[in-house]
């Protein structure tokens, strides 16, 4: 299957037109609900509401099977829809996944992403479901798991639900991009036009999410000593750095994470090319949703990335040989970054909550149980000097999260850590990384390490303020998350450019304001950090607390 970004060039518009063409979805309702009904524009098109999916396009048969689908099935052979639609309780589960029918009861409990995505689709059409959170990989490296029961006869009549319909026409109306002026913008874009589950998906933490928090705010306790009358021309400012001995032009990059295609049906693609525009670092994630032959073709071979990795199974971390010699032959690919914070899944409370609403609500019961505990492989240091000795690319470590980690991974020749509690979705009460470089710097320097291992943070970071700060207390680079995801949500890879554009002149401007041309030459001596572990009353962060969502509490059933 080929998503090359040529073949589809309207998707660059922002307005995902293509995934309403798709037969295959998630929410296969036979009734429009509330008979919704308006008036909407689709280039020269002209169509009246209810929009069925697989209506739209004069030529949606010729475009679904670019996407390698067929609307029509005429043989008799095959479960028929109807059968796959009674199969849609816990104790009996069938999805269909490209035409195949999976009976996935046992799987349910297994699922590493928990029951409730599994429960959504639960005698559904799953496959653009799938598609959004995981590559054709996951399949074929999983199929043994689900038990196959046959193949599809016919097809789901697809309706657009009444929160499908409603942002369907807010993204054609998104604020123009000139008016998104900051990371917080595109945030509350993103709040309208993702459905409530995915905007809770990436926008939430782990229990009280006081470390969400906390990442955040730790920059609101660093100040910064500007050096005035400098002699410096306004365009001298140089944010040029090295990452990993590969230049790139900015001292930040977009992190690696699961879920680019909720936010946008080219997903990981939108962010290589962005990265790519602006000689910026791509970390690509293992839950790319794409598979390496349908992601790596567009990559050109002078792109820096790095590969984010985590274990799902102790198989992994056996066969990592494998992984480790492909990622030697990709060019592009300048370090490996192995989690290190997932000795089990954080208890990201509000995300479970409002899944397990949903597929409560979807499969007509009154709760789900979730098991997601439990379920990683251990992973040890043991492990992780067996792969620094087996391989030439540089290992590094994602999730580090105290001075005394920083300095054991530097004596076994790990060659960079990025100080992260991924965003605030793991331990709650893990410290902000700002706080944890502060201290690592420290103890690397009395190691005398701090020429060996190179310092990267991630979490929180929303201004270029930011990213200077975090670079005056050491840190090599900064990676962002979640602003990506809301930027590519509402404008796709223009999106992402724009937010590349955005921090890049806030960082110029903050350079220029502290009198400072080169990110080399920024150091402690332009911060006052002496507030910096002091987490006490602060001055209330307008744009950040307005997109903040409360976590709620259970409601009374409708009788
Ligand atoms: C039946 C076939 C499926 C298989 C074999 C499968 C496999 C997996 C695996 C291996 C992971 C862990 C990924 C990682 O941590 O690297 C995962 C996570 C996940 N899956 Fe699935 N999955 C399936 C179906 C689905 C469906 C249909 C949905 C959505 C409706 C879904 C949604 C998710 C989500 C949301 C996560 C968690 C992502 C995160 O928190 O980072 N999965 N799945
Ligand atoms: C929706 C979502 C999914 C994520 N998935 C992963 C993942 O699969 N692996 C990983 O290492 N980090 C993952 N992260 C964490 C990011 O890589 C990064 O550490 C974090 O988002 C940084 O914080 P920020 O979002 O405040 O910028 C995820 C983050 C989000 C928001």
């Amino acid at each position: 299957m080929n998503y090359s970004k040529n073949a589809f060039p309207f998707i660059k518009s922002g307005i995902w037109r293509h995934t309403i063409t798709t037969k295959n979805s998630s929410t296969p309702k036979l009734v429009q609900k509330g008979g919704h009904s308006f008036f909407r524009k689709f280039g020269t098109q002209i169509k009246k509401g209810p929009l069925r999916r697989g209506q739209l396009l004069a030529s949606g048969s010729a475009f679904a099977t670019l996407f390698g689908l067929s609307f029509f099935d005429f043989s008799n052979h095959g479960i028929t829809v109807k059968e796959v639609m009674s199969h849609n309780s816990p104790k009996d589960c069938w999805i269909v996944l490209n035409d195949d029918v999976y009976d996935v009861t046992e799987f349910l409990n297994k699922h590493p992403g928990g029951v409730s995505p599994l429960m959504e689709v639960a005698g559904k059409d799953a496959t653009l479901k799938f598609s959004q959170v995981h590559s054709t990989t996951t399949l074929e490296k999983m199929k043994e798991q689900l038990v196959f029961v046959g193949k599809l006869r016919g097809k789901f009549e697809n309706f657009l639900n009444e929160e499908e319909l409603r942002i369907e026409e807010l993204k054609t109306r998104v604020p123009p991009l000139e008016t998104i002026f900051s990371l917080s913008d595109f945030e509350s874009v993103a709040k309208e036009v993702l459905p409530k589950t995915t905007f809770t998906f990436f926008a939430t933490g782990s229990a009280d999410e006081f470390t969400l928090r906390e990442n955040h705010y730790a920059y609101s306790r660093v100040f910064f000593k500007p050096r005035v009358l400098q002699d410096i021309e306004p365009e001298e400012i140089d944010t040029s750095t090295s990452f990993l001995g590969s230049k790139v032009d900015l001292p930040i990059y977009v992190s690696g994470f699961a879920g680019s295609r909720l936010a946008h049906p080219l997903g990981e693609k939108n962010l290589q090319a962005a990265a790519y525009k602006y000689n910026m670092m791509q970390m690509v994630p293992k839950q790319n949703s794409f598979s390496p032959e349908e992601f790596y073709p567009d990559v050109p071979s002078n792109q820096v990335q790095t590969q984010q990795f985590h274990f799902n199974e102790r198989r992994e971390i056996d066969e990592v040989d494998k992984l480790l010699r492909d990622l030697e032959k990709r060019p592009t690919i300048k370090g490996v970054f192995f989690n290190v914070d997932l000795a089990d899944i954080g208890n990201r409370e509000k995300d479970n909550k409002q899944r397990i609403k949903n597929t409560a609500e979807n499969a007509g019961v009154d709760s789900i149980v979730d098991h997601r505990y439990g379920q990683y492989p251990k992973f040890t240091w043991g492990d992780v000097e067996k792969i620094v000795k087996s391989t030439s690319i540089p290992v590094a470590l994602k999730g580090v999260q105290r001075g005394e980690d920083v300095v054991l991974a530097a004596k076994k020749g790990i060659k960079a850590v990025v100080l992260s509690n991924t965003g605030g979705r793991q331990l709650d009460y893990s410290r902000p990384p700002l706080e944890v470089l502060a201290e690592s710097r420290k103890m690397l320097k009395e190691n005398k390490l701090e020429e060996k291992i190179e310092l990267y943070l991630d979490g929180g970071i929303r201004r270029g303020s930011d990213v200077v700060k975090a670079l005056c207390l050491g840190a090599k680079g900064v990676g962002l998350g979640r602003p990506f995801l809301y930027a590519m949500a509402g404008y796709g890879e223009d999106g992402a450019s724009h937010l590349i554009g955005i921090l890049k002149e806030e960082i110029k401007n903050n350079m220029r304001l502290l009198g400072v041309k080169r990110i080399e030459d920024l150091n402690e001596s332009f911060i006052d950090a002496k507030g910096l572990n002091l987490r006490t009353p602060r001055a209330n962060d307008v744009l950040y607390d307005s997109a903040y969502m409360p976590l709620s509490f259970p409601e009374f059933k409708n009788l």
